[in-house]
């Protein structure tokens, strides 16, 4: 029998560096990214934010499907995420007319099978950042944010369904990366100042000074 060749990721890591930024809802990921984006050139891809955008489209087949999962706080099937994200990436270095990136990729990925696809067919991951926050204070963010976000989500009755998700099906995919060694953990409890002081410390030790 002929031995199955498997298709090579997308990119290469040794032109495109890719980290993860998890933690659970509203512990405080998409803040911190932007602080990254002006203060260090990342380019940053929020998974959610791909979606919620998929589900506005005109013309998409996924719009209802989208809407249900996220309302529900449930992980949308793993190729739709995936595409969004893969051509998301693509766009952005065609637009630079570059081969070369570094991608913060934001609340991705929740579930196991997301991480070794994205790694199959996408790019394998450099390091993880994981900002940790207690429930208690993720939950008073986002009834907060809900004030003003519009998101179908960001309600007592999602907030708990998502809380649920991210306990049983998103921290495996940390605790993976940690026996991996390439999470980076951050009290993420502090102001956004304090936060991102003790991020860019962190990453300066892994990717090294001023990264
Ligand atoms: N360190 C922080 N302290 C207090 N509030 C924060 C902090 N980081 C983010 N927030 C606020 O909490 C809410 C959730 O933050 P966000 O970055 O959207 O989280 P995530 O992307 O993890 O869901 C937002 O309203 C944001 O302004
Ligand atoms: O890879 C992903 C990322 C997000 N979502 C959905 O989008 C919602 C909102 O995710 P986002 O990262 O935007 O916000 P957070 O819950 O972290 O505040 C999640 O609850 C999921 O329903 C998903 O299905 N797959």
């Amino acid at each position: 029998m002929a031995p199955t060749t498997k298709e090579s990721p997308a990119f290469d890591p040794k032109d495109v560096t890719v980290v993860f930024v998890l933690g659970g809802p509203g512990a405080g990921k998409g803040t911190q990214c932007a602080k990254l984006v002006s203060g260090h050139g990342f380019s940053h891809l929020s998974a959610g934010d791909l979606l919620r955008a998929e589900q506005q489209r005109e013309g998409s087949e996924y719009g209802d499907l989208i809407r249900e999962y996220i309302k529900d706080g449930k992980i949308v099937p793993s190729e739709v995420t995936i595409n969004l994200l893969k051509n998301a990436m693509r766009d952005i270095l065609t637009q630079a007319g570059k081969t070369t990136g570094r991608f913060l990729i934001d609340g991705f990925p929740r579930k196991m099978d997301q991480a070794h696809s994205f790694e199959e067919i996408v790019c394998p991951a450099k390091l993880v950042l994981f900002f940790d926050c207690p429930e208690n204070v993720m939950e008073e963010r986002l009834l907060e944010r809900g004030k003003t976000s519009g998101r179908s989500d960001d309600n007592a009755d999602s907030i708990r369904k998502r809380f649920k998700t991210f306990v049983e099906t998103s921290m495996p995919v940390i605790d993976y990366y940690e026996k991996e060694g390439k999470v980076v953990k951050i009290d993420a409890t502090q102001s956004p100042d304090a936060v991102y002081a003790k991020t860019e410390e962190l990453l300066s030790q892994r990717l090294g000074a001023g990264f």
